[in-house]
């Protein structure tokens, strides 16, 4: 069985005083230790306050992106050591928002998870389709082919243990929009996706987390959770209230896979 896995991802949102409220209240909340598995994604700014309330804990964070480089002229970067460094476990990769607003192609994207395997970071690696693919019937195109330019990390996964790379299903059309897809749109997505990583690596697929994001809330938490193929959730706007983020937390929590 698969554990499960719920992770805040806040984007460009809070100041010190917010992460360390949201962070404590999260802890505060008592959550069992490991199931799910909570890791909040701050700013890089954050990284530091929030790694300060939640050290010592079952609680886990990391880095919104990376460069892939480890050090050197590049103004404006964070690399995967600096992570490591704030007590990263993780790092995501290819958020449709970098993806459509900063250019990241999928040559990118594997550069970016490359790196964070190198420095032993767990990337999160996110795909998902547009809304005009959707209606134009690519979907699954488009899915195939974020997939598949993820191959030379795919092809290093699949030993024994749980894998060190995670992937999100990201409807882009669902992202902050309210319009979240519908546990079977979800689940449909979700076993395409673990159907193209078993063409390649089918030990991997059977093991490997796929998150679903878009538009997760408290009240459709438990049932996206509950389908076969979706192993948690990748959590935006709702991340950023405690109490909505902690009932996400309790419904895959209440959908019983542990570590
Ligand atoms: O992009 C997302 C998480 O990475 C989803 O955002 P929302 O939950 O706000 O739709």
């Amino acid at each position: 069985m698969r554990p499960i896995m719920v992770a805040g991802n806040w984007k460009m949102h809070g100041l010190s005083a917010d992460a360390q409220h949201l962070t404590q209240s999260i802890l505060d909340a008592g959550l069992e230790p490991t199931v799910p598995e909570v890791v909040l994604f701050p700013p890089f700014t954050l990284l530091h306050t929030v790694s300060q309330v939640a050290k010592g804990t079952a609680l886990r964070w990391g880095g919104q992106n990376l460069f892939w480089e480890n050090q050197g002229a590049y103004t404006g970067e964070i690399s995967g050591s600096m992570l490591r460094d704030m007590g990263c476990r993780y790092v995501l990769v290819g958020h449709s928002e970098r993806r459509q607003l900063f250019g990241e192609t999928d040559a990118v994207v594997l550069r970016k998870a490359q790196a964070a395997l190198h420095t032993g970071l767990i990337p999160v690696i996110c795909v998902g389709e547009t809304g005009d693919e959707r209606q134009e019937g690519k979907t699954n195109a488009v899915l195939r082919r974020q997939i598949e330019a993820l191959t030379p990390v795919l092809e290093h996964q699949g030993g024994g243990h749980q894998p060190h790379l995670v992937l999100a299903y990201e409807p882009v059309w669902a992202i902050g929009t309210g319009l979240t897809a519908t546990p079977e749109q979800a689940e449909e997505a979700h076993a395409f996706i673990r159907s193209l990583v078993a063409e390649h690596t089918p030990a991997l697929a059977k093991k490997l987390l796929i998150l679903y994001g878009g538009s997760v809330k408290a009240n459709n938490a438990a049932a996206l959770f509950a389908a076969e193929d979706i192993d948690g959730g990748l959590v935006g706007g709702a991340s950023l209230q405690a109490g909505e983020f902690i009932q996400i937390c309790r419904a895959a929590h209440s959908v019983g896979r542990g570590v």
